[in-house]
């Protein structure tokens, strides 16, 4: 039996979500059934869409059109110019996806993507990205978000937060969360029988022997030896300037990384088009493009939507889905 169909959150509705939306019925159509969570009339109108009033309706409406699940938002679509008076239309199109794939009802979440800034402005968002307002939503303590290509899986041990405040929040217990949720989602969610992580430092040189640093000594390592004990294959701390050129990659299935930029520059320059955010450690599946609102070309019809149709496809595929 195929799986329920894929909920697909509008995210920032004067970024470039609306046209990807549209241009993943037009490649999609019937193969992979997902519902838009949107305002209709934010839609550019390059194809036809077809409101629906239940999301088991989306695969017999994609015959017709890109289906819609109607939100309603005051004002129109301003391509390039968030409008925070739609701020809590795009808080509510993500709830109501949760509410989906929690329930079984959509067989996954795949969400567009927010301007954090609009959404603070116009809704008072508390949080600083999807990754936590979904783990609040579901009421799950830690989750561990993962940007995936062919080419290369990042994990940042730590997220949105300062670059400054990163040594104070990398500690052994949420390392050892990080990469106990890893390891369990590459086996689970990505079929790696015996999964090889390798965990970057923190430091220039991994520290070079404490002389540039010694989070790698006093805290990563020793996480590592203990899970290594357990029989987890993990390397590590490796130079993070040296543990992403091609024949390094070829040894492990997943890198964890201390921060967020040192996970997510390598995969976006290796795989921009193609890249997937998927958080792990969450009760239902969710993904989402790697790339952001796009304003300097929305509405130009120059949006890329590879990367959606990767996020929806791989959504799809972990939801045991098989186009
Ligand atoms: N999952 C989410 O909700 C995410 C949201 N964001 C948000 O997006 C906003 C803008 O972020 P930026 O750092 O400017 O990154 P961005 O990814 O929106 O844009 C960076 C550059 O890549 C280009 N680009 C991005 N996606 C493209 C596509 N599909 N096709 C063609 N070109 C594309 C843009 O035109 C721009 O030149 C911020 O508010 C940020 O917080 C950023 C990343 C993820
Ligand atoms: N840089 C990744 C990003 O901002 C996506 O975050 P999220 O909205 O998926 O938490």
């Amino acid at each position: 039996m195929s799986p329920a169909p894929i909920a697909l959150s509008c995210g920032e509705p004067s970024g470039i979500g609306p046209e990807l939306a549209e241009a993943a019925w037009e490649i999609l159509g019937t193969d992979l059934p997902f519902a838009l969570i949107g305002a209709p009339g934010h839609l550019p109108g390059t194809v036809p869409h077809v409101e629906i009033g239940d999301i088991s309706e989306a695969p017999q409406a994609a015959r017709d059109g890109l289906p819609v699940l109607p939100i309603d938002m005051p004002g129109p679509r301003v391509p390039g110019t968030p409008q925070p008076a739609q701020a809590a239309g795009v808080v509510t199109a993500i709830e109501r996806g949760v509410a989906l794939a929690m329930s079984g009802a959509a067989s996954g979440l795949c969400t567009l993507p927010i301007s954090k800034q609009a959404l603070i402005e116009g809704a008072d968002f508390a949080y600083p990205g999807h990754t936590e307002f979904l783990a609040a939503l579901a009421g799950v303590d830690e989750v561990v978000m993962m940007l995936a290509s062919d080419t290369l899986r990042v994990v940042p041990a730590t997220i949105h937060i300062p670059v400054s405040e990163v040594p104070a929040a990398l500690t052994p217990e949420l390392l050892e969360k990080r990469l106990r949720i890893t390891h369990t989602a590459l086996i689970e969610r990505f079929g790696i029988a015996q999964p090889r992580i390798a965990v970057a430092g923190l430091n220039p040189h991994a520290g070079e022997g404490g002389r540039m640093g010694r989070e790698e000594i006093e805290m990563i390592a020793p996480v590592l030896d203990r899970l290594r004990a357990e029989g987890m294959d993990i390397a590590g701390p490796l130079p993070a300037d040296t543990m992403f050129h091609a024949r390094a990659r070829a040894r492990y299935d997943a890198a964890v990384c201390m921060y967020h930029d040192q996970a997510l520059i390598p995969i976006k320059t290796l795989a921009f088009d193609e890249g997937v955010n998927v958080t792990l450690g969450l009760p239902f599946i969710r993904t989402s493009p790697d790339h952001g609102t796009a304003f300097d070309i929305a509405g130009k019809g120059l949006a890329n939507p590879s990367s959606t149709l990767a996020a929806l496809r791989l959504a799809w595929r972990l939801a045991g889905g098989t186009a």
